[in-house]
């Protein structure tokens, strides 16, 4: 497969050290919509405790893991187990998989219930992605303002409102150099769901 077909129609976000790009209308409604319903009612969803500056706190949001069972993954001091592929699960990491170019081993699922939900400011650059990971975030239902930062500077600071049906790859160098959030919000009242494909090596 020839990596440079893939990302022709997207253009790079970032200015500088790593590509992101975003594909607006990735799902048609229609599809976006049903997936939306069934991820909702078919995930194991469960809120985690992670361990944050040695205190173990409550995870703002429900996550399920879905992938291969016997590679562990874990991140803040978690280790998850991943439940085997569900058939959407499996359908939509098809078609992730064929715009991204590469395959995926797993899918860390997160519901955020409304704009209370969130996740802080991280990079995806646990030793198990390898070193240029390509990290690809698919999203349904709710609207929310995704952020991206320079890791060093903190400059340089970008909002994406990833919309229901949309798909951002982050690329090469993105998760070495620049942290990413979803800030909470009191304008944001609906459930959001958002996967992220994943490549973990044993
Ligand atoms: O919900 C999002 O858009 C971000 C998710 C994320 O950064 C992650 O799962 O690592
Ligand atoms: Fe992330």
């Amino acid at each position: 497969m020839q990596a440079s077909l893939f990302h022709s129609s997207g253009e790079n976000l970032l200015p500088f050290q790593g590509e992101t790009i975003f594909y607006p209308e990735f799902l048609a409604k229609q599809s976006a919509d049903h997936y939306f319903l069934k991820l909702k009612e078919s995930l194991s969803w469960k809120q985690e405790p992670i361990k944050l500056f040695g205190k173990t706190v409550m995870q703002p949001r429900l996550t399920a893991l879905y992938g291969n069972p016997d590679i562990p993954y874990g991140y803040s001091g978690i280790v998850m187990r991943a439940f085997p592929w569900t058939q959407e699960l499996e359908d939509l990491k098809n078609l992730v998989e064929e715009k991204a170019g590469q395959e995926f081993t797993h899918v860390l699922c997160n519901f955020y219930r409304d704009g209370q939900d969130s996740m802080g400011w991280h990079r995806d650059n646990e030793p198990a992605l390898g070193k240029n990971p390509c990290i690809a975030s698919l999203t349904f239902g709710a609207t929310r303002n995704f952020q991206l930062r320079h890791y060093e500077t903190k400059g340089h600071k970008l909002d994406i409102p990833l919309s229901h049906g949309s798909l951002l790859l982050m690329i090469g160098e993105s998760q070495h150099y620049w942290e990413h959030q979803l800030p909470k919000t009191k304008k944001v009242l609906g459930a959001r769901i958002n996967l992220t494909f994943r490549k973990i090596k044993r």
